[in-house]
């Protein structure tokens, strides 16, 4: 494909991921620096959808972005006035007593219930009218480096055919190029691991974790609907060993966000996080709100866990990684919004420095970070994801009681990211199967008519996007010692193992992922690559997801 020359267009920064981080350094920059020139791309086929997320959000970034929010009409509809932290045995849950004191950093009072897809757009717009130019179903494919500079980013190809060779409508990707360029592609970024590679950003730094977040939108009888409730649970379905919980918020018409978290550093082959979601409906503190109401989407997406140990080196020659990119999510608080969003308003300050001094690296980011509240606030908790690992789900709350209550947050001790998560799986001989109960198609349901909810499309005559490096390392490490776990992590049933009885075999249903990323995280050889598949593929989440 050599012969097709690619069309360039430059700016002064390009922001690859049209998310809270990089829609807010989008708004920053031309705040700051009216004249520069700023395009934004995003790989869905619109601003918003692929953007999932619990979402209870923080206004305190986006008060210092645009503090007039409220007369511009951001969806930020339904404040939290109630909330609730419950630990569940397998028919019982109980409420955490004094929230407030034990789990601090699970106070929402003043935080709003959102869907952060409409957030998303509205802050698109904002972006707009002050001159960012977006545009959405490009995908960025390839990092452009000219001595030991980044100096942009390519778009893919379109119109390439499964073969590799180009269509009837092939047209070649576009290289734009940049002074700086800000990577902003949330949680395990196809092109930030190529940057972490090419500059060893990770040099020095814990691993990251990861968990998977799935989730469900649903429409709920309204004499069940209790507006601003914020209804958090750990324990049951999930054993000691594995980190995890669901959530339930109450807002906008009758709506609910339902959805569960599980560390993807678990170690049982035969778990399903996907099942596990679906079986927590049923418990009896959950069940009484689904019934009678009505499923309206799915979707499920990786969120980074490994906080502030696993920052890595924010900036190199020619930009700067931001928000989940980075890594900059609260844990315990589940949310990452406000400081995807700080991040991405102090990268652009930095840029607009840099800028004007001309200077290859914006390198005044890091201190920026350093000297901020995101990073205070990530200091303060960063040993209790850690601790969950270390001492498991009820040492962990233990620990994190006490973290709260007596050590306030200043523990002079660090605790550490010991494994990368393909590396915590024990081997399907080891692990103790797990029964699922069958889906009853009213309550809980299988993943096919899931994925069919997250109106997830790709254009099916192109490349396969997940690339199994080593066909055979699948036989020996996936099938022979794990017995495919991808088929049972995957929430979008995108791998099977077929023909298991004489020479299995993975098969990959490419056309259904919903770009969670997990498969990229998780495979324990580190076999699989997920790269980005043609622009505007993938998942299309509705408005309220
Ligand atoms: C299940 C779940 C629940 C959560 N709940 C909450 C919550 O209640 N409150 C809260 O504050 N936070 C929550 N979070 C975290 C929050 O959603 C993230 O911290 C936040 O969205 C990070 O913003 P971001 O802009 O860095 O990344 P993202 O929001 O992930 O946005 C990245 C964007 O970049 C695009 N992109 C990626 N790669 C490319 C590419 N190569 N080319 C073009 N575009 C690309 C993606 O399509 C996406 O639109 C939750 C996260 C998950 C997964
Ligand atoms: S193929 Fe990978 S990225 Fe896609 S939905 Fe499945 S686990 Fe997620």
């Amino acid at each position: 494909m050599t012969e097709h020359a690619r069309e360039t267009m430059e700016f002064d920064v390009v922001i690859v991921g049209g998310g809270p981080a990089g829609l807010a350094a989008a708004i920053r920059l031309r705040q700051l620096s009216p004249d520069a020139t700023v395009c934004l791309i995003e790989k869905g086929s619109e601003i918003g959808a692929h953007i999932l997320s619990g979402a209870v959000i923080e206004p305190r970034a986006l008060e210092e972005l645009l503090p007039d929010w409220r007369e511009r009409g951001a969806p930020l509809n339904t404040p939290v006035t109630e909330e609730a932290m419950l630990y569940l045995t397998e028919s019982r849950g109980y409420a955490v007593p004094m929230l407030d004191r034990v789990m601090p950093h699970m106070r929402n009072h003043g935080n709003y219930i959102v869907s952060l897809g409409d957030v998303c757009r509205w802050l698109a717009a904002q972006a707009e009218e002050l001159g960012v130019e977006i545009y959405p179903g490009f995908a960025g494919a390839e990092i452009l480096e000219e001595d030991g500079r980044v100096v942009g980013v390519a778009t893919g190809d379109m119109g390439v055919g499964r073969d590799g060779q180009p269509g009837a409508n092939y047209a070649p990707g576009m290289e734009l190029r940049a002074r700086y360029t800000l990577f902003a592609e949330g949680c395990r970024g196809s092109l930030t691991k190529r940057l972490m590679a090419m500059y060893n950003l990770r040099k020095g730094v814990d691993p990251q974790t990861y968990g998977l977040g799935i989730k469900e939108l649903w429409e709920i009888p309204k004499d069940r609907h209790r507006p601003g409730l914020v209804q958090h649970s750990f324990g049951w379905p999930l054993d000691d060993r594995t980190y995890g919980g669901a959530w339930m918020y109450h807002f906008g018409e009758n709506l609910v966000s339902y959805g569960f978290v599980v560390g993807l550093d678990y170690p049982n082959t035969w778990l399903s996080p996907f099942d596990e979601m679906q079986r927590l409906k049923l418990h009896p503190s959950f069940r009484a709100y689904f019934e009678g109401g009505r499923r309206i989407a799915y979707g499920a997406r990786a969120l980074s866990e490994g906080g502030l140990q696993s920052v890595p080196r924010l900036t190199f020659p020619g930009g700067a990684l931001v928000g989940d990119a980075a890594g900059f999510l609260n844990v315990p608080k589940i949310k990452g919004t406000h400081t995807a969003m700080k991040s991405g308003m102090l990268a652009a300050e930095a840029v607009a420095e840099a800028m004007e001094s001309g200077k290859a690296e914006p390198a005044s980011y890091t201190r920026r970070v350093r000297q901020s509240w995101l990073w205070q606030e990530l200091r303060g908790v960063r040993n209790i994801r850690p601790a969950f690992a270390r001492f498991g789900m009820k040492g962990g709350a233990l620990y994190s009681g006490i973290d709260a209550m007596l050590l306030r947050g200043r523990a002079p001790w660090t605790l550490h990211h010991r494994h990368a998560d393909n590396e915590t799986l024990e081997s399907a001989t080891v692990s103790a199967p797990i029964a699922y109960p069958k889906p009853d198609g009213k309550i809980t349901f299988d993943r096919l008519s899931s994925v069919f909810l997250s109106a997830t499309n790709h254009e099916e005559d192109q490349p396969v996007h997940l690339k199994v490096r080593n066909p055979d390392l699948w036989k020996t490490v996936n099938w022979d010692v794990f017995r495919a776990p991808e088929s049972r992590y995957c929430p979008a049933a995108v791998y099977e193992a077929v023909d298991t009885d004489t020479a299995p075999r993975l098969q990959i249903n490419a056309q259904n992922c919903v770009h969670c990323k997990t498969c990229d995280i998780k495979d324990p050889a580190q076999n699989i690559d997920w790269v980005t598949p043609e622009g505007a593929g993938g998942p299309n989440y509705p408005g309220g997801m």
